[in-house]
């Protein structure tokens, strides 16, 4: 059995530590190259410490001396600032796992994917402002590309490449979030903390606000036309509370191929880590005979317009989808900051749109220059908010 050479980028986060759960369990399997993490340097260098990377990176420069001194005598080498992490990006690994939160994944992840090898694409935000770019760069450098998104993992496991061309439509499985049910009016006094207490999945901070907002399934939308090469119209959203069923792919002969398993994060990862083969985890096994019931309805979009918002833009196309989510960026951080409240954040987001339009988004820099724009007026609206 060849030893796979592994980088995590993100390993800190909630991605990058179940990776690392996944490797620490077979760590004959593999050798890791590279780990990077923004500011927690102090769980960074214990990740080290157990699974021994060439190189330990921090993308926070605070966090170095803390870095160095925890790593000292280990042999692993240890560097800090957006040029190291760029730097670890791009040396060689077989398997890399994009699990950066947010734009701040962009150069990284964009040089794993120029460096080649199979990508594991966690960030979904980088997929929805530059996800062309992100596609042509996975053919110009022949990388392969395996979502990890748990419902993007479902599809990609249930889509038949021969008959690609028989594939009707496919469904994206939403939780409903923590405010599945709560009306519309309710919702202005959302607290971060409750909006924190995610139903099934645990998660990182602001993909679970999303989730709240709903505003993840937007962004997953557009994620899964890019990935797939799909029209908005054959990406369609169920609300499913049980979330047992991640994705469905229906054919043209009326056939759903659907993949199940337990809300459970480790199964995609493995997913994509052991592929084209299947890895034996230790996940959690769902048990059919306990699920009384699996429930499907079509989101509330007058309760969640983050969707309805999500689609109009990918029809928009253009700078639109950066724009977005560049608004949303700051608007979850202003909410869990306090600074807003819950029904603001999609506010801010359409808010945003509107100042800003649909401009042409040709190239990366483009994006780049749309990303700043809408962050600084999402600020700004924000600002005016408070005042
Ligand atoms: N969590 C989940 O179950 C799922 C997550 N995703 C997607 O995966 C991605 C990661 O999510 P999640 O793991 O929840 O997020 P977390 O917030 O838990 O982790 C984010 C990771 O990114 C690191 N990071 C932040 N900024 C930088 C930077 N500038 N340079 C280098 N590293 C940085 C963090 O480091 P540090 O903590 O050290 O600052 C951390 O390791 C997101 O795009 C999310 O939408 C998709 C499906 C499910
Ligand atoms: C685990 C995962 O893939 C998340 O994106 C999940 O889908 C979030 O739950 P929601 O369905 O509530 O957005
Ligand atoms: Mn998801």
């Amino acid at each position: 059995m060849a030893v796979k050479t592994i980088s995590i980028l993100g390993s800190t986060g909630s991605v990058g530590t179940q990776t690392l759960d996944l490797i620490l369990a077979e760590p004959d399997r593999y050798r890791v190259r590279a780990l990077v993490a923004g500011r927690n340097a102090t769980l960074l260098a214990e990740q080290a410490k157990l699974c021994r990377p060439e190189i330990a990176v921090i993308h926070d420069p605070a966090g170095l001396d803390k870095l160095a001194q925890a790593l000292a005598g280990t042999g692993i080498a240890v560097a800090a600032g957006p040029d190291a992490v760029n730097q670890a990006a791009a040396l060689p690994a077989d398997w890399t796992m994009a699990a950066i939160i947010g734009m701040a994944g962009l150069h990284p992840t964009l040089t794993a994917i120029r460096r080649g090898g199979a990508i594991a694409f966690a960030n979904k935000e980088v997929l929805v402002s530059a996800g062309d770019i992100m596609m042509d760069a996975v053919t110009d450098a022949g990388a392969c590309l395996l979502p990890v998104d748990s419902e993007h993992n479902a599809i990609f496991q249930c889509w038949e490449p021969k008959n690609a061309g028989a594939i009707e439509r496919i469904v994206l499985t939403a939780s409903g979030g923590p405010f599945r049910q709560t009306s519309r009016d309710a919702m202005v006094a959302i607290t971060p903390e409750a909006a924190l207490k995610h139903p099934v999945w645990s998660m990182g901070t602001k993909i679970t606000i999303d989730s709240a907002t709903m505003m993840n399934k937007g962004l997953e939308v557009i994620e899964a036309a890019r990935l797939f090469r799909l029209p908005s119209a054959a990406v369609e959203v169920l609300v499913h509370p049980q979330s047992v069923v991640h994705g469905i792919v229906c054919y043209a002969d009326g056939s759903m191929l659907a993949q199940l398993g337990a809300p459970d994060m480790h199964i995609p990862i493995a997913h994509a880590l052991g592929w084209p083969d299947r890895l034996v985890t230790n996940a959690k096994r769902l048990d059919l005979t306990t699920l009384a019931q699996l429930e499907f309805t079509a989101p509330d979009l007058d309760r969640f317009p983050a969707l309805r918002v999500a689609r109009a833009v990918l029809e928009a196309g253009g700078g639109a989808p950066a724009i977005m989510n560049a608004a949303n960026e700051v608007a979850v951080a202003a909410f869990l900051a306090r600074r807003i409240g819950f029904l603001d954040i999609v506010g801010t987001v359409e808010a945003v749109l509107d100042r800003l339009g649909v401009p042409p988004a040709p190239d990366l820099d483009a994006i780049i220059a749309l990303d700043v724009a809408a962050r600084n007026a999402a600020d700004t609206l924000i600002l005016s908010r408070a005042a």
